[in-house]
């Protein structure tokens, strides 16, 4: 469903490249999760997928189409293939939920007919029945994830990708998510998910692919995964550590520089 040939992609010729020589298949049908450290590459393979960058050299395909090839006034079809979900929702304020899952169908030209008809099936899906008629602003992070869920599904697309799509929830609400995402990718849709969540991954037990670097470094069929956080240490050199232990070597001086502790601290 997705094959990346030797794909290299280079942003600034001054720094290293997003992603060095990347050969992997992800067949139809599987859920895979895209893991790996901040700036390992992982948004930059997704937006590959979706044509959104680019490959420097090197191919990218997606149900067995060379993107590269793609006619621009043919990306947004093949785009209509992909659905996608982000940590931030992105949901349209101005929109109740109804509104914002119709939405992804009117821009294509879908009859009110079939809107009025699949609509509400995919609220349900998502759990949502009963709060058609509410603004984002009147939903929890949760709720918000799941309309962005019933959006990037609505049209039935083949491929999914989401990007963090947990890392703005608390662990219960994520379990929520993760369910729906399952039931997904049950009724046929390959599913892709970067995230830095081990929790979420280590239950999951799905094909796991870390990058490092732009490089992949493992590929396992039914994965765990252990988050590494870069941290400074009170010598003030720097390294990687296990997102787990952080928590207590803070304590004992050593201080994470990346976002993630921040994250945690909004919730
Ligand atoms: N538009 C851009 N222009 C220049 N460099 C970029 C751009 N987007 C990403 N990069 C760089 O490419 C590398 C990979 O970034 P990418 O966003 O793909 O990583 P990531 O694994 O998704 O990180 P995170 O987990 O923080 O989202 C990083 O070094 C980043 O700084």
């Amino acid at each position: 469903m997705i094959r990346f040939e030797n794909v290299t992609k280079v942003y600034d010729q001054k720094s290293r490249p997003a992603l060095d020589g990347i050969d992997l298949e992800i067949d139809r049908g599987d859920f895979t999760f895209l893991v790996g450290p901040s700036g390992s590459g992982k948004s930059t393979f997704l937006r590959l997928v979706l044509r959104e960058e680019r490959s420097s050299s090197g191919d990218v395909y997606v149900a067995g189409k060379n993107v590269a090839r793609v006619p621009s006034w043919r990306v947004p079809r093949l785009r209509r293939g992909i659905g996608v979900v982000f940590q931030d929702f992105r949901l349209l304020p101005n929109k109740d939920v109804f509104g914002n899952v119709a939405f992804a169908m009117q821009v294509i030209g879908k009859s009110r007919y079939l809107i009025r008809e699949t609509v509400p099936e995919v609220i349900k899906l998502v759990g949502l029945e009963g709060k058609e008629h509410r603004m984002p602003h009147e939903l929890s992070g949760g709720e918000q994830q799941r309309v962005a869920i019933a959006r990037a599904i609505v049209n039935k697309p083949g491929i999914l990708l989401a990007d963090e799509p947990t890392g703005n929830l608390d662990p219960a609400t994520s379990v929520g998510i993760m369910n729906i995402l399952d039931k997904v990718n049950q009724n046929g849709t390959t599913v892709v998910m970067a995230t830095h969540d081990d929790d979420i991954v280590n239950s999951m037990r799905r094909r796991v692919i870390e990058l490092a670097d732009g490089r992949v470094v493992r590929d396992e069929k039914s994965g765990e995964y252990t988050a590494m956080i870069p941290v400074v240490n009170a010598d003030g050199t720097r390294e990687l550590k296990p997102a787990g232990e952080v928590r207590v070597a803070s304590a004992a001086g050593s201080q994470a520089i990346a976002p993630f502790d921040s994250e945690e601290d909004e919730l």
